[in-house]
């Protein structure tokens, strides 16, 4: 999260100059940025406002390449499963802006003229997005857009009667305000939303709505160097980046409704390690982060329970492995009292699965074989942590570490210290859990039983 204070802001001037450069010396087209920026304030939206709850989208856009901005964000919307509906009452007769509009046309998105548009805009829609003035604002709005930008000062009257009313999501420059000074005349909306392009122009120092974001992806090192830009680094793959203060959320509202396909008795595995490896691999090929991660609880002898994020490193018929620190405090309990539970979350598939068993250390061996497979780095990590004690700081482990990376540096083996090494969970029972709408879950558990001597597993369902 970028600190507010330690972004730059351009100028109307050096906005305008950005542009020339960029499209200019370095090559950009318009149509490139346009589709660079359209595409940044769709990935913000999107992230804020999801789409099961925000699905009528309003897209209003002004003549210039702000309205093109936002031509091209519907174009994403609707992609990305919204419903949006433009008013673009001045268009641009440029093949560009033709082109956009063709588009959508061909995606049936529909356009709707100012007439058209009711004067209470809280009812039809749940986003608004105010595409009609960037950085080439100056004066006062003319009309039709004076008028429309009133409708958006309206809305305000709505929120304050508590209706249910649209948020407002403003590109680059909420339209109206000043482009260095904000609502200068303090007549004008103030969105929930602004997504500022390439770099906050200095009106967005005013912007003190919830979600402030940066888009704009394409910013080469010599604009950053030539404007003295402070700019937070984008996440990741991310097209947009937040700025400014964190969220407020209301802890007690956040919340996920599931919707999972069936999990029913019929097609479960009678073996509940072959639907675990069902699952998992189920999580493997949803490219979930971490599928093997998982959390491990412990118990001391009398009872005081702690739990832990490990690794899954393997698992069979046997039970299920991972690696740690033999003199750590899950080492401590597991030595009093072997009884553990692992419990896996797979967020992105409403899934857990909780495996409860006992515990046993893997042989030396399996243990030496592991260890030798991990990244170097990891093995000296393994030697010079005295995992769960007490240490001076941060400086006692690099120093250890680094003597030890000089010691190694030749490639010679690096012995695996006796106090390291592996568990194995045996599975006692287990339970699959699928989240369900309403809260009306799937949980299927498997207890161990014995039919005419032989041990098979019962499968029941539990109540959500
Ligand atoms: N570098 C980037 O990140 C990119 C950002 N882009 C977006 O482009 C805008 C700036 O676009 P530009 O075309 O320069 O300007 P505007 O969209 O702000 O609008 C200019 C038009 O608006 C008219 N205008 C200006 N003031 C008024 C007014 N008071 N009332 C009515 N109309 C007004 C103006 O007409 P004039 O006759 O006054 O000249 C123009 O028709 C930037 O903010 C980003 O959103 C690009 O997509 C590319 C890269
Ligand atoms: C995703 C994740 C995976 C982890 N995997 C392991 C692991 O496999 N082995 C391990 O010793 N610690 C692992 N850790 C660190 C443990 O959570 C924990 O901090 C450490 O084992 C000490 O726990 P203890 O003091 O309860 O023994 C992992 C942490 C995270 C967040
Ligand atoms: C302290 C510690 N040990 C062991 C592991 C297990 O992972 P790996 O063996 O893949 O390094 C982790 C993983 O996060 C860890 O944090
Ligand atoms: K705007």
């Amino acid at each position: 999260m970028q600190n507010r204070e330690s972004v730059s802001y351009l100028t109307q001037k050096e906005a305008a100059e950005v542009d020339e450069i960029l499209m200019g010396p370095l090559g950009f087209s318009v149509e490139q940025l346009m589709e660079l920026a359209g595409l940044s304030v769709a990935t913000s939206i999107a992230e804020v406002y999801k789409v099961n709850e925000y699905k009528r989208v309003l897209v209003i856009c002004g003549p210039g390449n702000n309205g093109g901005d936002g031509l091209v964000a519907a174009r994403h919307l609707f992609h990305f499963g919204y419903n949006p509906s433009i008013c673009y009452p001045k268009r641009t007769p440029k093949p560009l802006y033709a082109g956009l509009v063709t588009q959508l046309e061909s995606l049936s998105v529909p356009f709707v003229s100012v007439e058209d548009l009711p004067l209470d805009l809280s009812k039809d829609f749940d986003i608004i997005i105010d595409a009609i003035f960037g950085f080439s604002f100056h004066g006062a709005p003319r009309p039709p857009f004076n008028d429309l930008i009133q409708r958006l000062v309206s809305l305000n009257e709505y929120k304050e009667a508590k209706q249910r009313f649209p948020v407002v999501v403003s590109v680059d420059i909420p339209s109206g305000w000043h482009v260095e000074e904000g609502d200068i005349s303090d007549s004008s909306f103030k969105p929930d939303m602004l997504v500022s392009l390439t770099a906050p122009k200095l009106c967005a120092k005013r912007f003190h709505g919830p979600h402030h974001f940066l888009g704009g992806r394409f910013v080469p090192p010599s604009i950053v160097s030539k404007f003295n830009l402070h700019l937070p680094p984008y996440p990741g793959t991310a097209m947009c980046v937040r700025i400014g203060k964190p969220p407020q959320v209301d802890i007690a509202a956040l919340r996920e409704n599931y919707i999972s396909p069936e999990f029913v008795e019929d097609n479960v595995e009678a073996d509940p390690i072959h639907q675990f490896r069902k699952w998992f691999d189920e999580a493997i090929a949803a490219n979930l982060r971490e599928p093997n991660a998982m959390s491990l609880s412990t118990a001391t002898s009398d009872g005081k329970p702690s739990s832990r994020m490990v690794l899954l490193k393997g698992f069979d018929e046997d039970g299920f492995v991972w690696y740690t620190n033999y003199g750590s405090r899950k080492a401590h309990d597991l030595a009093e009292n072997p009884r553990a539970s692992l419990l896996f979350f797979w967020d992105g598939l409403n899934r857990q699965v909780r495996v409860e068993g006992t515990v046993q250390k893997v042989s030396e061996e399996e243990s030496e074989q592991y260890f030798h497979s991990r990244p170097r780095g990891s093995q000296l990590g393994a030697i010079v942590s005295p995992q769960s004690s007490v240490v001076p700081g941060r400086h006692f482990l690099i120093d250890k570490f680094k003597e030890l990376e000089d010691r190694y540096s030749n490639g010679s083996l690096i012995p695996k210290p006796k106090y390291w090494g592996g568990y194995r969970l045996k599975p006692e029972t287990f339970e699959f859990w699928q989240g369900q709408p309403s809260r009306l879950h799937d949980r299927l558990q498997y207890s161990p039983c014995e039919i005419e001597g032989k041990k098979v597993w019962k499968v029941e369902r539990l109540a959500p």
